[in-house]
């Protein structure tokens, strides 16, 4: 797991954490309370109205008055309760919907650093399966405990009442097994937790199956995969059965002590009748209070009992909820159309991906004006990728400063900056849905003239001609029916269609077709007349004709020109030209043995 780091577990209370997420419905779980109170003193006066009933009967009385007083209240309790299901219902799926709409605004505002150490499976089962657990909480458990606890206060208090004796009895027996429930409780709590971290695992476990299907399959790892999916989930059963084993100790020996309280008011109760102490109408009168005392013990327990998963719930979703988001802000307005171009600097800049890792940046200096097309080129590793996610604000540099239009990006406002840049990765993420969600992802308000533009720019308008429904066409899970040049295209059109000042394109570093690798060059040429464009280089055609050429080794950067200076000046530049480069099949450019020739 990530997992969210246990050191960063929660200090709050579970208990305070669900208040939070209760007080905003806090009216209506008390109307269903109180509902759910009236309810219980319908039945509870039902004792009483037996006791005249029984008194009429054998003073020859009429029991028609105490028969219609018995259905008013059996029918009003009927419906109280139904009302108050119903209302406690809607108040814990309210609960669970503010819970994951909370989660979900965070998770989405996530630090990459936080992204990097979590995973998405784990963070997708505390969205779903934890949040889940809050209906339960908010109703049998809060209140279960507040009803269940006034309702048992309320039938002892009557059962004072009508013998003292008989009370003090009952009590005793309560308290014994409550102390037996008090052991039973950390063990739920331990192993709902448990249970709930493998609902997590298994999450993740299939998360990383689902998400490399094609990968598996081809690896022949079925199996292997298969069997940690399964381990997951074989633990987390185990823990569940763990923890409903002890909830089930835990409400029979609530079961348990009311059948033993039944038998001792009985018993001691019979010898009161006998001795003339109590009359037979006291004593059915409070051996009924003894049965419907059970209903509100077994609510309180069950009570407890439900807390305890929830509270590991609870635990986990806040868990989630304390990993570093960015501040939450309204989305900036994307660039107006011919807005000047930006200018990019790194002045020193170091920088480590964590604490423990090696720095990735030595002190990378480099200025890049306003317009044309900067690549950067170097080995894999020396930092490349590094400097777009610094651009971008994925992560903060430990020391030195990034200026964007001289302004360092720490005084940018995070939406704004990233408003001014369009960013295509080097994996060229396309996102489930139609082609058109994918292109308007970046610029939902692009109208129909733009979308043209940017599709023949990338020189998907055949494509999208070809395709029987067109822009509405799905691309499948990760664009999957899309070939991995069109979803490059597709990537490279979305990014436009957000009329960036500052483009960054993480170059592919597969083979491009020959009219794929003109498409793209011709593309980014054009782009590069209106635009600042830096470009991570893995082409022959990008750097040849790039305005200029950064070289990275290491986490610094060695060597800054054209491709004809590098290759005269520096030996590394010169191998890469040699042989690293992805060679170009038009016929226009050179192949990397002619380059330095
Ligand atoms: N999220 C991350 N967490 C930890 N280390 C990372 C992370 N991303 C990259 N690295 C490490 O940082 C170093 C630089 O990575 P970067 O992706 O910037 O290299 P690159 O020059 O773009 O390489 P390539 O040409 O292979 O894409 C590598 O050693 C890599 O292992």
């Amino acid at each position: 797991m990530p997992q969210p780091d246990p050191s960063e577990a929660p200090s709050t209370p579970p208990w305070r954490l669900l208040l939070g997420y209760v007080r905003p419905y806090r009216w209506t779980l008390l109307l269903g309370a109180v509902l759910s109170l009236l309810t219980g003193a319908a039945g509870l006066a039902l004792p009483l109205v037996a006791r005249t009933l029984i008194d009429d009967l054998g003073h020859d009385r009429s029991i028609t008055g105490a028969l219609l007083a018995m259905s008013g209240l059996v029918v009003a309790n009927a419906a109280l309760g139904a009302l108050g299901g119903y209302v406690l219902r809607y108040t814990a799926e309210s609960v669970v919907l503010g819970a994951r709409r909370g989660l979900v605004s965070h998770l989405l505002r996530l630090r990459i650093s936080a992204v990097d150490r979590s995973e998405p499976g784990d963070l997708m089962a505390r969205i779903t399966s934890d949040t889940t657990l809050l209906r339960e909480v908010t109703t049998d458990s809060l209140v279960g405990l507040g009803t269940g606890g006034l309702t048992l206060v309320a039938t002892l208090a009557m059962m004072g009442f009508v013998d003292p004796v008989l009370t003090g009895v009952t009590l005793g027996v309560v308290l014994a097994a409550g102390t037996v429930i008090g052991v039973i409780v950390p063990r739920i709590n331990r192993a709902s937790r448990r249970a709930q971290d493998a609902v997590g695992a298994m999450g993740a476990s299939l998360e990383r199956t689902l998400g490399a299907l094609r990968t598996i399959k081809a690896s022949g790892a079925e199996h292997r995969e298969e069997q940690a999916v399964h381990a997951a989930a074989e633990e987390s059963w185990r823990q569940s059965v763990r923890a409903a084993k002890w909830s089930a100790l835990a409400g029979n020996t609530a079961g348990l002590s009311m059948q033993v309280a039944f038998i001792t008011v009985l018993a001691v109760g019979g010898a009161r009748v006998a001795t003339g102490a109590v009359d037979i109408g006291t004593l059915v009168a409070f051996l009924l209070y003894v049965f419907y005392l059970m209903a509100p013990i077994q609510q309180v327990v069950g009570a407890v009992a439900q807390y305890q998963t929830g509270s590991a719930a609870l635990a986990r979703i806040e868990e989630a909820r304390l990993l570093p988001a960015e501040p939450a802000a309204e989305p900036s307005p994307l660039p107006r159309p011919g807005a000047e171009p930006a200018a990019i600097a790194f002045q020193d800049v170091r920088f480590r991906y964590d604490d423990d890792l090696p720095y990735v940046h030595h002190g990378v200096t480099f200025a890049v004006p306003p317009r044309g097309m900067t690549a950067f080129v170097g080995p894999s590793g020396a930092g490349k990728t590094t400097v777009f996610s610094l651009i971008e604000r994925f992560y903060d540099p430990e020391e030195g400063s990034i200026e964007l239009d001289g302004r360092d990006l720490t005084d940018w406002e995070v939406s704004a900056l990233r408003s001014a840049i369009g960013y295509v990765e080097q994996d060229a993420p396309v996102l489930s849905g139609s082609l058109r969600d994918n292109l308007l992802l970046g610029n939902p308000d692009a109208d129909d003239g733009e979308v043209l533009r940017a599709l023949k720019t990338t020189r998907l308008d055949s494509l999208v001609d070809r395709l029987p429904k067109g822009l509405d066409t799905l691309v499948g899970h990760r664009g999957t029916k899309l070939s991995g040049g069109e979803r490059q295209r597709v990537a490279i059109a979305r990014a436009l269609l957000r009329r960036p000042r500052l483009l960054l394109l993480d170059e592919a570093t597969s083979q491009l077709d020959a009219v794929n690798e003109a498409a793209l060059r011709d593309t980014v040429a054009d782009v590069a007349r209106t635009t600042t464009v830096l470009v991570v280089a893995h082409r022959l055609s990008t750097v040849t004709m790039a305005d200029r050429i950064v070289v990275m080794d290491a986490g610094r950067v060695r060597a800054v020109g054209t491709h004809r200076e590098l290759v005269a000046g520096d030996p590394l530049y010169a191998e890469l030209a040699a042989t690293q480069f992805l060679a170009a099949t038009d016929d226009g450019l050179k192949t990397p043995e002619s380059v330095d020739s």
